[in-house]
């Protein structure tokens, strides 16, 4: 009998919590939490974790877990009425079994379909009819995928209109030692400045002090280079113009209970969102907002290409 484990698994997580784990062959591995549809793991094939979860993590209803990747929906932060980020992220998904035609050109086994639709409960405070399908995917290559579709079935003829936002919490080796390439030159929202809006400097961007900004009209590729790690997170988004990049800092950091004091130098929010033009679905209508994220030494990919080290490998 084989003891290589299946590519999709269903276990029991922390507080017997039910997550799934996705297995590639070469090793890359994922978790998926039905609580929030919140991604908690990624690791590459030498088992290293890429993604940020705080030690203080609650993995408890109704708190959203501290890391990982959230999903705000159907509003990001409090651009709106509901609780902060939306209520996706606190809910309960279900294996979704009866997923509609996906168009992939991967032959990766690993990944897991899921499905939100509203409860009675929910229907109050957001009185709308939705169907959320939400694929996650490890690449054969270690890509993590992230695919949201999401769908008015509203019976009503109303339309509705929504926020999101993929709020990814990279795991970096120091904050001070990260730049963030692809936002250079563009406008965004300070939202620690009552969301005035600015325009960024031409150099990459670098982490000093508490940043907490949306920034507007973004290109489809962001990346992240840790020098310190030699590592690069490269994003590529679609459907998804805006980009939030957030870091609580210090002071921030004591004031959230479920956040170590000190976890805010190993962390950074880069998140993948539509923000300033929210999202407005007739009954009938989808959309759809993609994520994949792929980690690669820095000398392959950075805007600081080393001829020598790219030619020689
Ligand atoms: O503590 P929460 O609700 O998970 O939010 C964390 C942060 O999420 C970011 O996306 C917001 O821009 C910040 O303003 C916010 O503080």
């Amino acid at each position: 009998m084989s003891t290589e484990k299946p590519p999709v698994e269903l276990v029991k997580g922390i507080n017997g919590l039910d997550k799934i784990v996705l297995r590639e062959i070469r090793g890359c591995s994922a978790e998926v939490y039905l609580y929030g549809g919140h991604v908690t793991s990624w690791k590459n094939d030498h088992g290293e974790e890429l993604l940020f979860v705080s030690n203080k993590a609650i993995f408890k209803p109704p708190k959203a877990i501290r890391g990982g990747i959230p999903i705000c929906f159907p509003q990001f932060s409090n651009f709106g009425s509901l609780e902060q980020h939306g209520f996706a992220r606190n809910r309960f998904w279900s294996i979704d079994t009866d997923s509609p035609p996906f168009p992939t050109n991967s032959t990766s086994k690993a990944f897991v379909d899921l499905i939100l639709k509203p409860s009675d409960e929910d229907s109050k405070i957001w009185p709308h009819s939705y169907e959320y399908r939400l694929r996650v995917a490890l690449g054969p290559g270690g890509d993590l995928m992230l695919t949201s579709r999401i769908r008015n079935t509203n019976t009503d003829g109303k339309p509705f209109s929504f926020t999101f936002a993929y709020h990814t919490y990279f795991s970096v080796s120091d904050i001070s030692e990260v730049r963030v390439e692809g936002l250079e030159t563009l406008d965004y929202l300070d939202n620690l400045k009552e969301r005035e809006r600015f325009t960024e400097q031409g150099d990459a961007i670098t982490f000093e002090s508490e940043v907490d900004k949306i920034y507007l009209s973004t290109p489809t590729k962001i990346a992240i280079l840790d020098h310190e790690k030699k590592r690069t997170f490269v994003l590529r988004k679609d459907g998804l113009p805006d980009a939030v990049v957030w870091n609580p800092w210090d002071r921030k950091a004591k004031a959230m209970a479920d956040f170590g004091d000190d976890e805010y130098k190993h962390m950074l929010c880069v998140e993948a969102a539509a923000i300033e033009k929210p999202i407005t679905l007739k009954p009938g209508e989808e959309w759809k907002g993609r994520l994949e994220l792929s980690a690669v030494p820095s000398s392959y990919c950075s805007g600081q290409l080393d001829p020598a080290k790219v030619l020689n490998g």
